[in-house]
């Protein structure tokens, strides 16, 4: 008989409670399961569980509530807090409450599994727990409920508290200098100074001075002294927008101040210490301009430790409807909530948003204005910019890093299982783009066949062994 300690599952959905009860069983952990804080609770006492499983939405008392007791009552076991639907803030106030990690229903048991094993792993170092911050004002509030979205508010509730760099990557439009923000914004140096810089926008010789300050002379126009990004942010957090264009020279001093926290204003030897938090964005591919010796590797690996990606919103279209009631009701339009039907949704999921969330808001402002207040419909939005080149270079940066990720999996299954990786990946990747032809061509086998230049009788085959029915 297993006699260890449990693993405890606090959750009122049956089904939820047997799925891992049963998933965890295969681990070789016990489980007990309750179906409310109260009942939970009592049950912590009495077994002091290894690890809890705690719903937030239950029947009395909430899971986010009774995380602190639970924290309490188990001398800090992991918590592992599971929710219907995860905005930013309940991430957030999870993680700040002491969560050690955050699931969404509906998940995937791997994805629960991978979950458990990371929790009970960590050892645990949890801070006292923090209030959490006041809601966010819409303009910098981040919506979306695709799983994309749901993995970027869980990422960013995981990494906020630490001083951790992280990269964040993404087309142009995509909200990574929203998610920036919010990094900030729900972190301890929340009070300080948030600073967001694009050195794009600068003239190159002055990107320096710009982040590290001058004095007086270092070049022809200083006329004094002058602070720099790092100096006036000083203690709290700094956004280096389209990182890929700082010149290789500024990088070494930027690896510096990550490094040892160290940085010379222009013109001067002294060096000065940096207390600030360094985030970083992108929508070019890092890899490739390492590749090309435009990026260094030693800093596109210091900065990319924790990386958070935005897919475009081509690839969560789940997220148009909710965005759009979100702007709607920022700019307080009549009727928000109604104010887009069925049909004029289903015909904006189809546009290409090569632009992403930007193009998507001045479209509905756009539409707004010209509504007046009616509901609106498909003619009030201007048309639809031109999707986007499978070359461009933003495209092969998506593509590759969803590759990348896939890949990092498949690598560790083939520790375990040693199948053949290539083969693997024609298996993930092909079903997916014999559709998409299929779909263009209106199920037109001859004519998919030529576009994806393949015989006719090896489509067919693929199709039958993909159990693919057009
Ligand atoms: N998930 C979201 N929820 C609400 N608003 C969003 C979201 N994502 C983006 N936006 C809005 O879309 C616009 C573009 O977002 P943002 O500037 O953060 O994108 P970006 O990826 O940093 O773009 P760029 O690479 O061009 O700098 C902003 O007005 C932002 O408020």
């Amino acid at each position: 008989m297993n006699t260890a300690a449990p693993v405890l599952v606090v959750d009122d959905e049956p089904s939820i409670c047997w799925a891992l009860e049963k998933m965890l069983t295969q681990e070789g952990h016990r489980v007990v399961t309750a179906s409310s804080a109260e009942e939970g609770l009592r049950l912590a006492a009495e077994h002091r569980p290894v690890m809890v499983i705690l719903d937030v939405r239950l029947p009395k008392e909430d899971g986010i509530t009774a995380l602190p007791k639970f924290l309490s009552a188990t001398g800090d076991a992991p918590v592992i807090i599971i929710t219907a639907f995860g905005d930013l803030e309940t991430a957030v106030a999870a993680v700040k409450n002491g969560a050690t990690d955050y699931l969404t229903k509906p998940f995937k048991l791997e994805d629960a599994l991978r979950t458990c094993r990371q929790a009970l792993r960590k050892s645990r170092t949890v801070a006292a727990p923090v209030q959490t911050q006041p809601m966010a004002t819409d303009n910098a509030a981040l919506v979306g409920g695709s799983p994309a979205m749901q993995q970027v508010f869980r990422q960013i509730a995981l990494v906020a508290d630490s001083d951790l760099s992280v990269l964040i990557t993404g087309e142009t439009g995509t909200g990574k200098e929203l998610v920036a923000a919010a990094i900030h914004r729900h972190s301890r140096r929340a009070d300080k100074p948030y600073l967001p810089i694009a050195p794009v926008a600068l003239n190159t010789d002055l990107i320096e001075s710009e982040l590290f300050g001058h004095i007086k002379g270092a070049f022809t126009g200083a006329v004094d002294d002058r602070p720099g990004l790092f100096e006036r942010a000083e203690g709290g957090t700094v956004l280096l927008d389209e990182i890929g264009d700082l010149p290789i020279g500024t990088q070494v001093k930027l690896l510096r101040v990550l490094e040892q926290g160290e940085y010379c204003r222009v013109g001067d030897i002294q060096p000065r210490q940096a207390d600030v938090r360094i985030l970083a964005a992108t929508n070019s591919d890092l890899h490739q301009a390492v590749g090309d010796g435009e990026f260094r590797e030693d800093l596109f690996h210091r900065l990319s430790g924790v990386q958070i990606h935005l897919p475009p919103l081509r690839e969560r279209t789940e997220d148009i409807g909710v965005l759009c009631h979100h702007f709607l009701h920022a700019m307080n339009y009549p009727a928000a909530e109604t104010a887009i039907d069925s049909a004029l949704l289903a015909e904006l999921v189809k546009r290409p948003w090569s632009g992403n969330v930007r193009e998507l808001k001045n479209a509905v402002g756009h539409a707004a204005v010209v509504a007046r207040g009616r509901s609106l419909a498909i003619g009030d939005f201007p048309p639809p910019k031109p999707g986007r080149d499978p070359a461009s270079p933003s495209t092969r940066a998506s593509v590759d890093h969803a590759v990348r990720e896939w890949a990092g999996e498949a690598i560790a299954r083939w520790e375990e299982q040693g199948e053949p990786l290539h083969a693997q990946f024609l298996t993930a990747a092909e079903p997916a783009l014999l559709r998409r032809v299929l779909e263009h061509t209106g199920g037109n086998r001859a004519k998919a066949a030529e576009m994806l230049g393949i015989h006719r009788g090896t489509l067919r085959d693929r199709l039958r062994a993909y159990g693919i029915d057009d």
